[in-house]
């Protein structure tokens, strides 16, 4: 097996171990709160059973046809409409303070003699939900950023535990972003979960990470990268790469070699900033977005089948047993 591919394998192994410790305290908490909230800002479908509103966030650094597939799959598949946002620049967020607005006035409960809406805000690590946030509060009271739990008492949090993002109608988010668990089916997925910095960065191996990008790159036949770092001629070998890098950026260890994964760490920075362009990792093809859109509908539904299937099993059981004891009093009479 190519060394590059056991790296791979080695990197996928490193992430599905470490994702569900890490994501089982967020998870615990977003299932815990789902009751009590009004609506959920998922930034990729995740909760089933709410109002939620689909945020895809950092639209600044998606390839350009990405919102138009997205818009089109989702109206098609799920009657839906989804929100592109840049969070940093507060870019479509005026948008989502009015859908809360609208929601707080059909369905919100009310509390302290006027209507109020709860919103979560879920997703995945770094996909930017603080900056969401901060820039909902920006937009809805022209506020700053969110201090922390108790910090300026009565007029930010009125409500413990929760952050305002709307005075009239009240609109509040509850204070726990909860992380998600991405549906990781393979090394090539665990790698893009990791491109985007959802994982801490020394748990995978970045020169892997930097593989894939330098694959990404000429994929898209984008070869900026050539002159950005001084390159002769595009290459498809991260082993020619990143010497190329290292050299450009000066990153040299002691004894004068190139520091490789200083040049990788230097490179997935600079993709995370857009410093190379705009990309979706994602295949936005329309037949690949069916697929997936159509395939989160069976999931909800198998799931729903599948809780409808324990609630009869538990009542047979439940029956069951109070048969026993009426049988066994019976008995008892004789
Ligand atoms: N380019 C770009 N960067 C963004 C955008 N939104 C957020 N960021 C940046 O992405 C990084 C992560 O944002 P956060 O808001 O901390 O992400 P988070 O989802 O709260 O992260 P966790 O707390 O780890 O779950 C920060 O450096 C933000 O400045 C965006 O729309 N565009």
């Amino acid at each position: 097996m190519n060394p590059m591919n056991v790296r791979k394998a080695f990197v996928y192994d490193k992430i599905i171990n470490w994702f569900p410790g890490h994501m089982a305290k967020g998870l615990r908490l977003i299932t815990e709160k789902l009751n009590s909230v009004q609506v959920v800002i998922e930034f990729e479908p995740i909760a089933q059973r709410k109002d939620r509103l689909i945020v895809y966030n950092k639209t600044d650094l998606a390839h350009p046809d990405t919102e138009a597939a997205i818009t089109k799959a989702f109206r098609e598949f799920k009657g839906q409409d989804v929100v592109f946002t840049n969070a940093d620049q507060d870019v479509n967020v005026k948008g989502i303070i009015k859908y809360l607005a609208k929601k707080a006035k059909v369905s919100g409960t009310a509390s302290e003699k006027e209507l109020t809406t709860t919103v979560m805000v879920v997703g995945m690590p770094n996909v930017g939900k603080s900056s969401l946030i901060n820039s909902l509060r920006r937009i809805g009271v022209k506020k700053g950023k969110a201090a922390p739990t108790g910090a300026i008492p009565g007029i930010t949090r009125t409500v413990a535990g929760t952050i305002k993002v709307l005075d009239s109608p009240k609109v509040y988010l509850i204070d726990t972003p909860g992380v998600m668990i991405p549906h990781i089916a393979d090394p090539i997925s665990a790698i893009k979960v990791a491109l985007t910095g959802a994982i801490s960065d020394h748990l995978s191996d970045e020169e892997v990470i930097a593989d894939y990008l330098l694959f990404q790159l000429n994929q898209e036949q984008d070869y900026g990268y050539l002159k950005m770092y001084n390159i002769k001629e595009p290459t498809d070998d991260i082993k020619v790469f990143l010497p190329q890098v290292a050299k450009y950026i000066g990153a040299l260890k002691k004894g004068g070699e190139y520091n490789l994964p200083a040049a990788a760490q230097f490179l997935i920075k600079q993709y995370r900033l857009g410093k190379l362009g705009r990309f979706t990792l994602d295949d936005i093809r329309p037949e690949s977005l069916e697929e997936f859109l159509t395939k989160e509908t069976e999931d909800s539904v198998s799931r729903r089948q599948q809780k409808k299937a324990d609630k009869i099993e538990d009542r047979k059981i439940k029956r069951q047993i109070q048969q026993r004891k009426w049988e066994e009093r019976e008995q008892a009479k004789l």
